[in-house]
């Protein structure tokens, strides 16, 4: 709650004032003998309200509370003053709630904080009121505090910070909170046969970014620039009509890096991930009260979806404990999943991974199910630069570089041996060496298979053992482009 309060301003109108009120009383003197006295007291109020001095200076309370809700703009400008403290502040409040990891800093009530928006010079003052809730029978420590900031500036600049400053400010908090949320994982919890089964949480502590993915780049800028454009397209998806979600299917070989390009969505939206082991659900309502329990901006995954679905002990057998149930199939929960998520839920994202796209339910392929079809592949020459800043922090060039591009130009090697290779020492000659030698050896044992192959009369050599990299696969079901 906003409220407007009208302050004199100290020394230049002070002697103006004294005299005016000097002589308002010389005059009320002299027409009290004159005059009956409620016109007195009329025409006093009316002299002081018309010769009172004015002041250029606005002031907006901003209380902590708004009735029993609490008010967003303070708990906004909470968080924004923190990133002003400088270092002619002198007093500082803070707290720790025992629950709580870290320390509150706070500004104290003898501080003021001058901020400068737009060229506008505004100051911001802490104050807290006791106030005991209540009769005066209370005990004492049935005290409650009244907090709110004062925002002063030139009142010609009202209008500016009530449509600039003030949702700049809840904007700026909203930045900053984003910033430092830690990103959880959210798993079933391990007692996967009760019926109570649910999500337990702990920290993602995945280290994965997209500046630390071994892909393409051109990939990897059109994965974030479609992250981007989702995030910003609240209006664009209300105005459509659709449900506000976007699904990706990362498919390609393991150690490919679907995991770890999860894992880096996930820490650039600072987005919750919810893993969901299709394995350790029994019941359909287990499934809705999952789903129905996952949190907005978040991303839902289903890892392995082609074997995910095709559990012995989901086709209805008895050891299922749903054999009078219809088959649960791959279209049936994608069904479930569209039709809860166009009935609640904002901000979602669902990403699905498979091993084998050849595998996949046609329901998963179809038009429009999953926005966005990325092949992850193996590695290439550029990917493997990444890897070598990341774990050995060569960042220009090496000597071995040329053979090792060489190699992996000519067979399908994935990052995730050539990461395994590069973390065998803290020595880049070693590990490169080392890479050398697995390159070799596996390139050995290619060429051998391939003799065997044409020994036996085979033809058409396998386009992956031939070291054919596979294409980039970017299917994206766009939405019309929003204006
Ligand atoms: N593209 C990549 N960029 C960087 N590191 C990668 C990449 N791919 C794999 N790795 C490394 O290999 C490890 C395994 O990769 P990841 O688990 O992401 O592969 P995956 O495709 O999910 O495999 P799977 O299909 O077996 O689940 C990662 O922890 C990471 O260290
Ligand atoms: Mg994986």
């Amino acid at each position: 709650m906003v409220t407007f309060t009208s302050v004199p301003s100290p020394s230049s109108v002070f002697s103006a004032y004294a005299s005016l009120s000097a002589s308002i009383m010389l005059f009320q003197t002299a027409i009290n003998q004159l005059v009956p006295r409620p016109l007195q007291n009329y025409i006093s109020s009316f002299i002081k309200y018309y010769f009172k001095p004015r002041s250029s200076k606005l002031v907006l309370l901003i209380e902590e509370r708004d009735g029993i809700s609490s008010n967003e703009i303070y708990k906004a400008a909470e968080v924004y003053l923190y990133t002003k403290i400088d270092s002619n502040i002198k007093c500082l409040k803070i707290t720790k709630r025992p629950k709580e990891a870290c320390i509150n800093i706070k500004i104290s009530e003898c501080e003021k904080i001058v901020d400068l928006f737009e060229g506008i010079k505004v100051v911001w003052r802490f104050n807290s009121k006791e106030r005991k809730r209540g009769s005066s029978k209370l005990a004492d420590d049935d005290v409650s505090e009244k907090r709110y900031f004062k925002l002063s500036f030139n009142k010609k600049y009202k209008d500016k910070i009530l449509r600039s400053y003030v949702p700049y400010i809840i904007q700026k908090s909203k930045d900053i909170k984003a910033e430092e949320k830690v990103v959880k994982l959210h798993t079933l919890s391990s007692i996967s046969y009760s019926p109570s089964i649910n999500w337990e949480s702990i920290n993602l502590e995945h280290p994965s970014t997209f500046e630390t993915l071994a892909l393409d780049k051109n990939l990897k800028q059109d994965i974030i620039e479609d992250l981007d454009r989702f995030v910003r397209r609240k209006d664009f998806y209300r105005k459509v009509g659709k449900a506000w979600k976007r699904g990706y299917l990362l498919h390609g070989p393991p150690g490919t890096g679907k995991s770890s390009l999860i894992a880096a969505m996930a820490n650039y939206l600072k987005f919750d991930i919810y893993d969901l082991e299709l394995a350790g659900i029994k019941r359909d309502s287990d499934l809705r009260r999952l789903l129905l329990r996952t949190a907005n901006r978040s991303i839902l995954v289903i890892e392995d979806i082609d074997c995910s679905v095709e559990l012995p002990d989901r086709k209805g057998s008895a050891s299922g404990g749903r054999s009078k149930d219809p088959q649960f199939t791959l279209s049936g929960l994608l069904n479930f999943i569209d039709g809860l998520w166009s009935s609640c839920g904002d901000e979602r994202i669902i990403i699905f991974t498979s091993n084998n796209k050849d595998k996949l339910d046609p329901a998963l392929l179809r038009a429009g199910r999953m926005d966005m079809h990325i092949s992850m592949s193996y590695l290439t020459a550029e990917g493997f630069k990444i890897l070598a800043t990341n774990y050995l922090n060569i960042k220009d060039h090496h000597l071995r570089f040329g053979e090792i591009e060489e190699l992996i130009d000519t067979m399908n090697v994935t990052p995730a041996e050539v990461a395994e290779e590069l973390m065998k020492s803290d020595d880049a000659d070693v590990s490169l060496g080392g890479l050398v030698s697995f390159l070799n050896n596996k390139r050995k044992k290619i060429n051998e298979l391939d003799d065997e192959n044409r020994d036996s009369g085979i033809d058409e050599i396998d386009e992956q053992r031939k070291g054919k990299k596979p294409k980039l696969d970017i299917n994206k079901d766009e939405l019309p482009s929003s204006s």
